[in-house]
């Protein structure tokens, strides 16, 4: 009787430990505030396709694979006695969206640029198709390319360059009219800017982008839209939440990577961003993972105490992973504002790529052309929608179709 008790007690035992492993094995957050984050670094758990090797069949530690990463082991306190568990298996509900690759999509959504298209595109279109163009036609076009913040140089540099073509356009068809303003407005965009992102691993580590920008231009969202499309690119992906500002950043951040099944590392609200962009980063680093994200606070203070915040985060973040990109997200709907709030950013942080959202809102899409001169710095990713899918690299002639419509 009493070897049956203890018997039982023992199979107990075994299926309570068994059992907090296999909820452990569904975290994907690893929380520099929790106590029981040592050893649950626990990340993009495997598809229901691959359910995860039994545990005598997994390496020691973390380490990624082409899919995502495998999980940490957790480290119980006291090695339970050996039992026969069954395989783990992924919990049904972890269904990760698959989200598609970036290439083509600008095409998807160029029809978002409707706003622009129907006072920038339609208009200049209506203006050069008449007989015989006069000086108050040509102010028109001037005025509808300023009117669309295209800005001064460029609009002045289209006008010059149309007014050259005058003979042209007097015999134009309207497909001739749009190929050549497609053709105009595409010049402007800096055709031949390098627009690549910088997310490889460089000398084994992986790469490292900073996301900055103020607060409400839709950073948070835009790096939970990286993330997609790394992921759908087919990278491995972790996600750091140095937004300690508002703990609604890091749940909302957390949210993004779950939809994919990546792993965010957050901190208390109010904890110091650089200690969670280390991390964030050490996280990758020993994850081998291909890109680590960091969402940043763009809270608007002082200029120094800014500079001091992102730059305390670069150079923390680079005593393990150089930062490969740094990218800073613009509302384009704030239109000059946007550039002078950006001024801030570019005088704190070396910034080597621009995001520019809310495209799809805006009546101004010349914005892009007078951001990128006056900036001096391409912009390389364009959002279209609130949508998770509605950010695409950006791509300048098939932008400017969007802008002059009629390609669809
Ligand atoms: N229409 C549209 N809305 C967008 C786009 N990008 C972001 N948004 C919206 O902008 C709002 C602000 O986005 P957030 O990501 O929270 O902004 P944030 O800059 O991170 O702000 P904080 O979290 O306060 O730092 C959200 O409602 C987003 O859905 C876009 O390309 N188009």
């Amino acid at each position: 009787m009493e070897f049956v008790l203890i018997a039982i007690a023992i199979v107990l035992v075994a299926l309570v430990a068994g059992l907090s492993l296999l909820v452990g094995r569904g975290r994907r957050t690893t929380r520099l505030d929790d106590d029981a984050a040592a050893g649950t670094t626990l990340t993009r758990p495997r598809p229901p396709s691959a359910p995860p090797a039994p545990p005598e069949d997994r390496p020691a530690g973390a380490t990624a694979s082409g899919q995502g990463l495998a999980p940490a082991e957790p480290v119980a306190p006291e090695a339970p006695p050996p039992v026969d568990l069954p395989p783990a298996v992924a919990e049904p509900d972890l269904v990760f969206e698959t989200p598609p690759p970036s290439a083509g999509r600008l095409v998807r959504l160029r029809s978002r640029l409707a706003r622009s298209q129907s006072s920038l595109g339609r208009g200049l279109l209506t203006v050069l198709a008449r007989e015989r163009l006069t000086e108050d036609d040509w102010e028109e076009v001037e005025e509808t390319l300023l009117a669309a913040d295209v800005g001064v140089a460029a609009t002045q540099q289209i006008v010059d360059r149309l007014r050259t073509q005058s003979l042209v356009l007097a015999t134009a068809t309207p497909a001739d009219l749009r190929a050549l303003l497609v053709r105009e407005l595409t010049a402007v965009l800096g055709p031949d800017l390098d627009r690549s992102l910088g997310t490889d691993r460089r000398e084994g580590r992986p790469g490292v982008v900073l996301v900055v920008g103020v607060n409400g231009a839709g950073k948070t969202t835009t790096v939970g839209k990286i993330a997609r499309v790394l992921v759908g690119d087919g990278r491995s992906v972790v996600l750091g939440a140095a937004d300690t500002f508002r703990a609604a950043a890091a749940d909302q951040l957390e949210t993004w990577g779950e939809r994919v099944g990546v792993l965010t590392v957050r901190g208390r609200e109010g904890a110091d961003p650089a200690s969670v962009a280390f991390e964030a980063v050490r996280t990758g680093v020993e994850a081998e993972v291909d890109t680590v994200v960091v969402d940043t606070a763009g809270r608007l203070h002082t200029k120094s105490g800014l500079m001091d915040e992102l730059g305390k985060i670069k150079r923390v973040v680079e005593k393990q992973s150089p930062v490969t990109e740094t990218l800073l997200v613009l509302d384009a709907t704030t239109g000059q504002n946007g550039i002078v709030q950006a001024r801030v950013f570019t005088s704190a942080v070396d910034v080597t790529g621009v995001v520019l959202t809310k495209l799809d809102g805006t009546a101004k899409g010349g914005i892009v052309v007078s951001v990128q001169r006056e900036l001096g710095i391409p912009v390389k990713l364009i959002g279209l929608g609130e949508g998770a899918d509605d950010l695409a690299p950006f791509e300048p002639e098939v932008f400017a179709e969007g802008l002059v419509g009629g390609a669809d």
